[in-house]
């Protein structure tokens, strides 16, 4: 771990007290652009429209399955598109994503060996996605992740999701643990915004989606490269 990892704007000073690690899914636990561009252009097909890039369906992930349905109609990040052709296609993109939602995801390097060093150093781990549950709960059985977290948050779960900081606050409040006791591992803005909104503490991981822009740019205490060199930084830094 080198130092020049850690963000000169961060606002967190070393060690960090940490009871709860709380991680996000797409784009920092698993790969899964591949398989929401796969569901994405089997819906456009279905629908009679041209398909899109698979980077630019990568740039779509983040903000849960309404937005990236959406974003791929309306192939723009923030257009809306035709109420009744969303309404159309809504169901379409859950059935297809449902009848692929494995195909190509898989586990980054270095989650497995994360995990388990985590829970060997004794934090309480959780896992929130903006994610609709009904696809987050087969995905963390059939890739091995599920028993890793004693709690998941899907972004259906709870009336508001990343970025906003209810699910994190309620994690905290259901372990009786202090937001700033807690770190979140991420990808995205969304993250971020929602760590720093919750008083939590935030790491990004620079190989996930991040809606298409720079993960530097984000105010984070730290950029790291997997989640086993998060559990090096933050237990290198509570043994020193
Ligand atoms: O489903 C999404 O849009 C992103 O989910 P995430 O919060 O796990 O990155
Ligand atoms: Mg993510």
């Amino acid at each position: 771990m080198t130092q020049s990892n850690i963000q000169p704007s961060n606002r967190t000073s070393f060690p960090i007290p940490l009871k709860a690690v709380i991680i996000d899914l797409d784009g920092t636990l698993l790969d899964t652009a591949q398989d929401l561009a796969l569901a994405a252009n089997a819906m456009l097909r279905e629908l009679h429209m041209a398909e899109l890039p698979l980077s630019t369906i990568q740039s779509f992930i983040g903000k849960g399955v309404p937005k990236l349905v959406k974003r791929t109609l309306t192939n723009s990040p923030d257009d809306e598109p035709d109420p009744a052709l969303f309404e159309q296609a809504l169901p379409i993109y859950e059935r297809c994503y449902a009848e692929n939602l494995h195909v190509y995801t898989r586990p980054y390097p270095g989650v497995i060996e994360g995990l388990e060093q985590l829970k060997q150093s004794g934090f309480r781990l959780i896992c929130i996605t903006n994610k609709t549950e009904i696809f987050t709960l087969p995905l963390l059985h059939k890739t091995g992740l599920r028993d890793y977290f004693e709690l998941v948050l899907s972004g259906d779960s709870l009336p508001k999701r990343k970025p906003d900081p209810l699910p994190l606050l309620h994690a905290c409040k259901h372990f009786s643990v202090l937001p700033n006791a807690a770190l979140l591992i991420g990808d995205s803005s969304n993250d971020a915004i929602a760590a720093r909104a919750a008083g939590c503490h935030i790491f990004c991981v620079p190989y996930g989606y991040n809606e298409g822009h720079d993960v530097h740019k984000l105010d984070c205490d730290a950029v790291v490269n997997s989640i086993v060199e998060a559990n090096s930084l933050i237990t290198c830094q509570r043994d020193a």
